[in-house]
């Protein structure tokens, strides 16, 4: 069976939800402590989302240094599927695993909605089951989620197909040109804001479309993870 490590630090909040979401695509998820300096041989590993050390610093800034990134950033440089939300995603800048920066919203406030985003590419490991242009809606939840790069770096990004998940209909915090996702060159690396393992059972998720609390669009981007690892 797949197995997919869930990482947590201490102040991370969505560890349990990533892990069920891990089990509902139909892998094991294995947990991971931030002190571990192995990866229990897992095949793919998600940086859950949450407030790791407090948000002190900046947000991920300590998080980046704890033991465990040191094998997660190996395993990134060998291809192994990682996937940061929100926190998970500003650990992984941090880390210098992904481009760019998150800084703090452009209201300067929290902000917690259902988001309607676009899926721009499936060449990454963890969007290779949805369609080019899929839009899905997922639940948003930060106060630095805001990214920015500098133009020349965008430009790169969006030349060479590392723009992963765009905000539709309203940019909830800045982000330049509507980014809600990226992936490194290799696809095998993906951050994004929204927090996909909020929405993978019905009753649960966000209000998308006709499904009142049902959208299960985040269960793709696990089960994409998933259908990756088996080839
Ligand atoms: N939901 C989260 O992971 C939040 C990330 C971070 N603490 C922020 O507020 O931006």
């Amino acid at each position: 069976m797949t197995r997919i490590g869930v990482v947590t630090f201490p102040g991370t909040l969505d560890d349990q939800d990533a892990s069920r979401a891990v089990r509902l695509a139909g892998a094991e998820p294995v947990q991971l402590w931030h002190k571990d300096r192995d990866l229990h041989d897992v095949d793919g590993v998600v940086l859950a989302g949450g407030f790791s050390y407090g948000d002190y610093l900046r947000c991920g800034a300590i998080a980046r240094f704890a033991p465990v990134m040191d094998s997660i950033i190996e395993g990134a440089y060998k291809g192994l599927p990682i996937l940061g939300i929100c926190n998970g995603f500003q650990i992984l800048c941090e880390a210098q695993l992904l481009p760019g920066a998150l800084i703090r919203n452009n209201h300067q406030k929290f902000i917690c909605r259902d988001q309607k985003l676009r899926v721009e590419t499936t060449d990454t490991a963890w969007t290779k089951l949805f369609t080019v242009g899929q839009e899905i809606t997922v639940p948003l939840k930060n106060g630095e989620g805001c990214f920015v790069a500098e133009e020349e770096l965008v430009n790169r990004l969006e030349g060479e197909g590392q723009v992963v998940f765009r905000y539709v209909d309203f940019n909830p915090n800045g982000s330049l040109r509507d980014i809600a996702g990226i992936s490194n060159a290799a696809g095998n690396v993906v951050g994004l804001m929204p927090h996909p393992e909020h929405a993978v059972e019905k009753g649960f998720g966000p209000i998308a479309g006709d499904e009142p609390h049902g959208g299960v669009d985040g269960l793709q981007i696990f089960a994409s993870a998933v259908a990756s690892i088996m080839g």
